[in-house]
């Protein structure tokens, strides 16, 4: 596995400076946030329901618009230039592909034709055979359930084909928005460690996860994120051993739950 200490992410990666974003006229939803992804990294970023972790990968992947979202303030920079601005299929163009919260699979396609939409913007056929091969080697599940309908996959299998259909892409950059939602935690671990080999395939990850134990256990470094702003970062080891992240993010203290704060209260 690559541990290396991550290179700033300079031009060679995803900088967010000072990023505010807002939905409508008046809802602030993200206030100064900076992140940063280094190429070849996997960075989770972390926070309870609400915290605007999807805002951020909205805002990354050019979706804010369809949500009535903006960015009011700051920059986004992806191998040092801004993807502010930018539609989503220029984004992805760019080399930073996405799946979205909840498996948005099409469910009455199959397999293979999901694959294949998620390569539609490749030009190139046998680019885009290439990457297939390398999708069906990365999970041997969907290539023994070509032919089948998406929707008749189990969870685990339909996560599988969301993150095969990105990297249909071969992005530079993947944005995931909660992988290990609603799955089993076997299933979760098998996610954990595609994760990490698509790393060390040389593919970025921008990890949002509420599964602060997994996105920990597969990334470089963490962001936590409460009501819109970053509250503490560094590498993940170091997260992992916080006792504030132990007791409200990885509940391995058992009075978290009555300390812990209503809502969206997690500590800064
Ligand atoms: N289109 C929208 N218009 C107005 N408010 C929105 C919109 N989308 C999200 N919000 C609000 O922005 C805040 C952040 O939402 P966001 O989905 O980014 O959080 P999240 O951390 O991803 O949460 P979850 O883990 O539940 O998906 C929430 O209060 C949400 O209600």
């Amino acid at each position: 596995m690559n541990r290396q200490p991550p290179e700033p992410a300079g031009s060679g990666g995803l900088v967010i400076r000072d990023l505010t974003v807002r939905y409508g006229r008046a809802i602030t939803v993200l206030r100064s946030v900076d992140l940063e992804v280094a190429a070849g990294t996997v960075v989770a970023l972390m926070g309870v329901n609400g915290a605007g972790k999807t805002t951020l990968a909205r805002a990354v992947t050019g979706m804010l618009p369809f949500h009535s979202g903006t960015v009011v303030g700051g920059d986004i920079t992806w191998r040092g230039r801004s993807l502010l601005g930018r539609k989503p299929g220029q984004v992805v163009r760019a080399g930073v592909s996405q799946t979205l919260e909840g498996r948005r699979i099409f469910a009455e396609l199959t397999v293979d034709q999901n694959l294949a939409v998620g390569g539609m913007s490749r030009r190139n056929d046998q680019a885009l055979k290439d990457s297939r091969t390398r999708v069906l080697d990365l999970f041997p599940k969907l290539r023994e359930r070509l032919d089948q309908r998406a929707g008749y996959l189990s969870g685990g299998e339909q996560q599988m084909l969301a993150l095969g259909r990105a990297l249909m892409q071969s992005p530079e950059l993947l944005v995931l928005d909660e992988p290990s939602l609603g799955l089993a935690p076997i299933i979760v671990d098998q996610i954990r460690e595609t994760i990490g080999t698509i790393r060390d395939a040389g593919t970025s990850v921008l990890l949002i996860e509420q599964n602060a134990m997994m996105a920990l256990a597969v990334s470089d470094h963490g962001y936590i994120l409460s009501h819109g702003a970053v509250t503490k970062h560094g590498p993940s080891s170091e997260l992992l051993a916080d006792p504030d992240i132990q007791s409200f993010y990885l509940g391995l203290d058992e009075a978290a739950d009555e300390h812990a704060p209503a809502g969206n209260g997690a500590p800064a």
